[in-house]
């Protein structure tokens, strides 16, 4: 877990290395002041010899620069270093998840992903920042400040041993008892955010049904779990303060009782008291930092748990070996193929689907809520692989073909539009970055949007704004489908993606369709019969099945359940013949 996430150093391993290394050089320096302080005391204040003060304090000050030099040094590296690894972490998770195909998105909801790109990775930045300045520093200065404790008084120095075999009993504990808490508290974070992505997301249905007070209900419950999980973790933590302090200051009163009285019976020089009580509130203050360190890596192994799990993600679908990079022509066939979300599910959402659609056909989908229509499109593209049988395109299985060559050649207009910030020029490029303002305009004209887009003051140049709230749910709906024309692919999909365009410019872009782009193979989900009577085939589906396949007037006549909706759209006059 922790060799996932240190693979994100790479460049900052050099930064780390020298973070160690001053940090070391701080402490080698810093050892030997209470060593001359000593001196100072008791071969120059005490005797009143003002030479030996002046030459051992200049030294004194020449070694506290030093050692400040190396201290400033060392945190100026470990802050570059914990920084750029930070930087390094959210970019490679991030490139991770480009890969990831649509069930590793199901895997992990996506205000999950913000949390772990997030905060997760700021603590791990605050963790690996201590832990690089301390990990070398508090060792080297024990072990340090023992040998001058030890080299000043053998004896005494003993008493300090006592301190440690406390410390680690309590930091054993402590790390057991306070792990499952952060554990928690991630969780939680993860619903928090969820939270606030939903409800920004959805601010104006939010506002519409008047659930502000609802919703700021719901942000307090979750950030008042996570209080009280904090608080509980706290607790926890804040008892390793007081057993360090007890244990502090049993030690000082141990070393002040037989100091003094070494003191008093000559065989310790007051200079040598106090210059072993500065060694040895340096070893104290070092074991605090370490135990401070295992507090920052209980908090932070939760956080990289998470990180490393996204990090080693496999993405579900991969593109094969000697992939095939060219789609000859729009024909589908499905091969008894079943497909289940969840594999361990008994109900399948699709089952034995046999189906094949000719090149340059128009075919219609149309079924209850549920019943598969947008499963059973999404495993042309490869957004999802079969769970048994096959898909073939072009006479080929599409696992064969390169991932990128099959999503350019199979354009989908999904059923949850989203554009992005930008110009609506730019949102339609996505289709093709090379494309002329020409075949801009054209796809645009295609898909009934050209008049719409003249019409705002600055036409093709308009900016969008997130999402594209700033244009009707029909208008986005004709950009998105301009978008995916614009890709010139072999097979389109529309996955009830005109339900918002009234039904005479829904029209006027299936005519559009057959008159320009006669061999694309084209295939059109929707709830409204009118939007696909007029299709080569209609497939019927229920309940993951497919329950009939004929054109209009044959299913009228031979398929109960396209008769039910035809007749109630007929009485609820949503058929309106052109
Ligand atoms: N990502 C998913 N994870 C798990 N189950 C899913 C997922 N997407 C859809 N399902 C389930 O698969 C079944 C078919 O859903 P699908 O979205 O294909 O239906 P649909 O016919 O397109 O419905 P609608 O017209 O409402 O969009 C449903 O039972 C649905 O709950």
């Amino acid at each position: 877990m922790y060799k996932t996430i240190v693979k994100s150093l790479r460049q900052y391993k050099k930064p780390s290395y020298l973070t160690m290394l001053f940090m070391a050089l701080e402490v080698s320096t810093e050892i030997f002041i209470p060593f001359l302080m000593a001196k100072v005391l008791d071969k120059g204040l005490l005797t009143g010899d003002i030479q030996y003060v002046l030459k051992i304090g200049s030294l004194m000050f020449v070694i506290a620069c030093l050692s400040m030099l190396f201290g400033v040094l060392g945190g100026k590296y470990s802050s570059d270093s914990a920084v750029g690894f930070s930087t390094n972490l959210r970019q490679d998770i991030y490139k991770n998840i480009q890969t990831f195909a649509f069930d590793n998105i199901d895997k992990y909801s996506s205000s999950s992903l913000i949390t772990r790109l997030t905060t997760d990775i700021s603590n791990i930045q605050m963790a690996f920042q201590m832990i690089l300045k301390t990990i070398i520093r508090a060792p080297f200065m024990i072990v340090f400040a023992f040998i001058m404790a030890g080299y000043t008084n053998f004896k005494l120095a003993l008493n300090i041993l006592l301190v440690v075999p406390i410390l680690g009993i309590v930091l054993i504990g402590l790390v057991y008892k306070v792990h499952p808490y952060f554990i928690k508290v991630f969780k939680k974070y993860d619903r928090l955010n969820r939270t606030v992505q939903e409800n920004i997301n959805g601010v104006r249905v939010v506002k519409s049904f008047v659930r502000e007070e609802k919703e700021i209900e719901r942000f307090k419950d979750s950030s008042e779990d996570i209080k009280r999980l904090f608080m509980k973790a706290e607790k926890i933590i804040a008892l390793n303060s007081p057993v360090m302090q007890i244990a502090i200051y049993s030690t000082l009163l141990l070393v002040y009782w037989f100091g003094a009285r070494y003191v008093v019976g000559g065989s310790m020089t007051t200079g040598e008291l106090t210059s072993f009580i500065t060694y040895m509130m340096q070893i104290l203050n070092s074991l605090m930092m370490i135990s401070m360190i295992f507090v920052m890596i209980v908090i932070s192994e939760a956080s990289v748990e998470r990180v490393a799990e996204v990090l080693t993600e496999k993405a579900s679908l991969t593109n094969p070996e000697n992939a095939v990079t060219t789609i000859e022509n729009g024909d589908i066939e499905f091969r008894n193929v079943q497909f289940k979300y969840n594999l361990l599910s008994e109900e399948a959402d699709l089952d034995n689907i046999n189906l094949t659609i000719r090149s340059g056909e128009t075919i219609g989908i149309i079924g209850g809520t549920g019943s598969g229509k947008s499963t059973l499109i999404q495993l042309i593209p490869r957004l999802y692989d079969t769970t048994e049988g096959e898909v073939y395109v072009s006479g080929r299985n599409v696992k064969e073909y390169d991932l990128v060559t099959l999503r350019d050649q199979i354009a989908m207009v999904l059923q949850k539009n989203v554009l992005f910030s930008g110009t609506i020029s730019e949102n339609l490029r996505w289709g093709d970055q090379t494309a002329s303002d020409e075949e801009i305009k054209r796809v645009a004209e295609l898909a009934q949007a050209d008049s719409f887009v003249e019409a705002f003051p600055d036409g093709y140049e308009t900016q969008l704004d997130q999402g594209g709230t700033n244009v009707s749910g029909g208008q986005k709906q004709r950009l998105t489908i301009a978008r995916a024309l614009l890709k010139k692919p072999r097979i389109l999909i529309l996955d009830d993606s005109t339900s918002a365009v009234d039904t005479k410019t829904d029209a006027y872009i299936r005519r559009s369709f057959s008159q320009e782009i006669p061999n694309t193979t084209k295939i059109i989900v929707a709830q409204r019969i009118s939007s696909i009577q007029d299709s080569d085939r209609i497939i019927v589906l229920n309940e993951g099945k497919i329950d009939g396949i004929g054109t209009h007037e044959e299913l009228l006549g031979n398929n109960a359940i396209y008769k039910e909706v035809y007749e109630s759209q007929v009485k609820g006059g949503t058929i309106i013949e052109e």
